[in-house]
């Protein structure tokens, strides 16, 4: 087996699949050093667990870059590319093989996905729905409500590869979430079925990436 894979978490909330992930490095099962965890939200209480697993973390907020450009489209603009060329500088600074967005709530734009593929650093991200459905934020309420409109009959979350298009990038593990036929479910007893179905798949998935890098370490 190879060094565990230096890997950078990127999260912007409660943290529970981060939370899921140190659980598997720590008994053994995820060959994965988390060398940083890094939130656009000061308030992710995914930083505090990253805290009590004494892993590094860090603060990277936008509101910094937008005071210092005028709140016009090409000044909001300007002030994401800043902050993402800066991100991306931080993040390579640490020297990850691996970068896991578990909750980022960033779009990336190339001025932090090019550096980063210069790095050779591999990107990738948990999006809870099926690949191509329910792109962007909010995806659970969105399928939920759906499903409640009889338009879709299941759903589903994914690990994928990040590219600029945001959930597009090649799915990596999908795993599918039946609606359950003729009975209301309301959206809490719902989320809380994703959020389970996420755990498992974030493990795996990470897993399978982590093999693919250990093993081109070892070749
Ligand atoms: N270029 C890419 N960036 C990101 C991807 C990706 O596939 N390509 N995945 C995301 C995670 N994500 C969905 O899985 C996602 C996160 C955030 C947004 C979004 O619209 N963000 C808004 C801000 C929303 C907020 O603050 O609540 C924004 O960035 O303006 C869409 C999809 C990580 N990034
Ligand atoms: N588009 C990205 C997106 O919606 N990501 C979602 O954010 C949540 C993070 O939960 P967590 O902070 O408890 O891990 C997860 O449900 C994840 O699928």
């Amino acid at each position: 087996m190879s060094s565990p894979i230096r890997t950078t978490v990127l999260i912007s909330g409660n943290g529970s699949n981060l939370q899921a992930v140190i659980d598997q490095i720590a008994a053994g099962n995820l060959n994965a050093n988390i060398i940083r965890v890094l939130s656009n939200r000061k308030d992710a209480f995914g930083l505090e667990r990253a805290r009590k697993a004494n892993i590094p973390t860090q603060y990277h907020n936008l509101v910094k870059y937008k005071k210092q450009h005028p709140a016009t489209t090409e000044g909001v603009q300007a002030a994401r590319e800043e902050y993402d060329a800066e991100l991306a500088r931080l993040i390579i600074a640490d020297q990850p093989e691996l970068v896991v967005c578990l909750g980022f709530m960033h779009i990336l734009s190339p001025q932090f996905l090019e550096p980063l593929e210069v790095a050779n650093v591999r990107i990738i991200n948990l999006h809870p729905a099926l690949p191509g459905a329910f792109n962007g934020v909010n995806a659970i309420e969105r399928a939920h409500a759906a499903w409640m409109e009889g338009k879709i009959y299941k759903t589903g979350v994914m690990i994928h590869d990040v590219i600029s298009e945001v959930d597009m990038g090649t799915p990596i593990l999908v795993r599918e979430i039946p609606f359950q036929k003729g009975q209301d479910e309301d959206l809490e007893a719902f989320e809380k079925r994703v959020h389970e179905t996420e755990w498992g798949t974030v493990i795996e998935g990470v897993g399978m990436v982590l093999k693919e890098l250990g093993a081109r370490k070892l070749a």
